[in-house]
């Protein structure tokens, strides 16, 4: 049985699947089990499908990581995060991957593969997946981020 703490949920459009069924051994080389949504091809698709995958699949605790490529990253991060407790950082560079983390404990990396390479991209994963929130004075930001419900 797979252990949800220990799986990633990846997904991408059509710019994106490239790159992450490029990125699979980097999350596997974390000793970490790769859950792929799709898309598997270059059929084009629907960002938001993709981006709202992983989010349900990390609410619903089937991964408790995600990592969602778009052309830009800018679409499928705004999916993304439009779900309660999800968190997606889009990233350009290994610092910003690593903030995200320590800062925003974000739970999804998003990546644009139309704008990084493949080396800036791996980079920026390897970072997200090994660097821990450093929690203290981020709690109270964090919680604020959710909108409350009436
Ligand atoms: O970047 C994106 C959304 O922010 C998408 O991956 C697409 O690249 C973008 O929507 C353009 O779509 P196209 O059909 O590939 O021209």
């Amino acid at each position: 049985m797979t252990d949800a703490t220990n799986t990633v949920a990846i997904a991408a459009d059509h710019a994106g699947y490239t790159l992450k069924d490029q990125l699979k051994p980097v999350i596997e080389a974390h000793g970490l089990t790769v859950l792929d949504l799709g898309t598997n091809g270059p059929d084009r698709v629907d960002y938001p499908d993709f981006g709202h995958a992983v989010a349900v699949a990390i609410r619903t605790g089937r991964a408790t990581r995600g990592l969602v490529v778009c052309g830009t990253g800018i679409g499928i991060s705004i999916a993304t995060n439009r779900h309660r407790g999800v968190r997606a950082a889009l990233c350009h560079d290994v610092t910003t991957a690593r903030l995200s983390r320590q800062h925003n404990d974000a739970n999804v990396l998003a990546l644009g593969a139309r704008i990084i390479g493949f080396e800036t991209a791996q980079d920026c994963l390897a970072v997200f997946l090994s660097t821990a929130y450093d929690g203290g004075r981020h709690g109270d930001r964090i919680a604020k981020i959710d909108v409350p419900t009436a």
